[in-house]
């Protein structure tokens, strides 16, 4: 099975304050975006990438990729007003008989990780990558009381990417839009039709890039990878 990935890189970064889209603050001297679409070309499943940019930010998206060496980007597409929105245009210019949808604010995803993401969708149809949740968990009223406490060994953080069939994924999305559901990630509009999507456990450094203090905790990260790639290489 050939995979596509819908890189959605359409955001405002407005949680992040950086005044700029987060896909192009510097990590470890390279752009959030760079890292990400490298391990996407670094995977051997994966055969084309459609980034989804921001209206005004597809030519300087392009020209990152190809800075970087990225030989399976196909397309870059405007994004829309929401991450659904814009995952549904990126899906519209996609080939491949797999979608992969991928956060472009999740660097540290790993050609590895994407590579288990997909072969659990051959397996199950669809899959996502998740880790368990540390924290326990509450459900609030709304009002700031909490309502109720969720099993926490039933709990999971879910990350990107997400992998379906692409017509399944496709026909997800219209129907969504027809009947106006929002989604906030794509597992859920399979859910809510009643599909089986299957975790896959990631690892709690694939983090997505939201609020200023991500960013030094994902360079942290990067650097304790080299490092290790390193030794191990010695
Ligand atoms: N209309 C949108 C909104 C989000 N995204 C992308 O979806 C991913 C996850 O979204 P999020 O972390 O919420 O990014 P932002 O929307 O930029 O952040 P914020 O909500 O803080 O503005 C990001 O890679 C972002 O670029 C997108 O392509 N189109
Ligand atoms: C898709 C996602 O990354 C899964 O955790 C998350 O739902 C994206 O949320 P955001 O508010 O669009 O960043």
């Amino acid at each position: 099975m050939d995979w596509g990935a819908v890189i959605v890189a359409a955001g405002s970064g407005k949680r992040m304050g950086a005044g700029m889209n987060k896909a192009y603050l510097p990590l470890n001297g390279r752009p959030v975006l760079a890292h990400t679409l490298e391990a996407f070309e670094a995977c051997g499943a994966v055969t084309e990438i459609v980034i989804v940019a921001a209206a005004g930010e597809e030519a300087q998206a392009e020209a990152l990729a190809r800075e970087h060496g990225i030989r399976k980007l196909t397309a870059v597409i405007p994004g829309g007003a929401e991450r659904q929105d814009s995952v549904y245009a990126g899906l519209a210019a996609l080939r491949a008989e797999g979608a992969l949808v991928h956060d472009a604010a999740r660097p540290l995803v790993t050609p590895e990780r994407i590579a288990a993401c997909c072969a659990a969708a051959e397996e199950s149809g669809a899959a996502a990558l998740a880790v368990p949740v540390k924290d326990t968990i509450k459900l609030s009223d709304g009002g700031g009381m909490i309502v109720s406490t969720p099993e926490r060994s039933l709990l999971w953080a879910v990350q990107t990417p997400q992998a379906f069939g692409r017509v399944e994924l496709m026909d997800a999305h219209e129907r969504a839009r027809r009947e106006g559901a929002q989604a906030t990630d794509d597992a859920m509009l399979l859910e809510r039709l009643g599909r089986k999507v299957a975790i896959v456990e990631s690892d709690y450094a694939n983090l997505k890039i939201t609020t200023p203090e991500d960013l030094p905790i994902a360079e942290l990260l990067l650097e304790r990878r080299r490092r290790d790639g390193l030794e191990r290489n010695e």
